[in-house]
């Protein structure tokens, strides 16, 4: 199990060593046009997911929108921090 700190931590550590075959170096590499794309792709399935199928199911679409959308705060440089004072 990770967490959402953890995740992030995860992922701005990609972005530094660059990994080769990082799914995360690949995202950040199409730009934030793409990764704007696949939240609202990845939106989409939440939706579905939590109107027509299971709890798990929708938890983990609700995970994946998780992760891009910390790809694209990864992306434009915006930490945790900025996002929790809105909370
Ligand atoms: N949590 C995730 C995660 N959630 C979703 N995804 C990506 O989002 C895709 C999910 O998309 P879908 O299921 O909608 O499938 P899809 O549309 O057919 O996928 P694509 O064709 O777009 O690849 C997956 O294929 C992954 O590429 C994730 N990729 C990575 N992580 C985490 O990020 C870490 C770093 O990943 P890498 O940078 O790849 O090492 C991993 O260890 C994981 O913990």
């Amino acid at each position: 199990m990770t967490t959402f700190d953890e995740l992030y931590s995860l992922l701005s550590e990609r972005a530094v060593t660059r990994p080769e075959g990082s799914g995360t170096v690949a995202a950040l590499d199409a730009g934030v046009h793409a990764i704007g794309k696949k939240i609202v792709e990845e939106a989409a399935e939440v939706w579905m997911a939590a109107e027509y199928e299971s709890a798990d199911r929708a938890a983990e679409e609700i995970s994946q929108l998780l992760y891009h959308l910390q790809v694209l705060m990864v992306a434009r440089g915006i930490g945790l921090d900025q996002v929790y004072k809105h909370l």
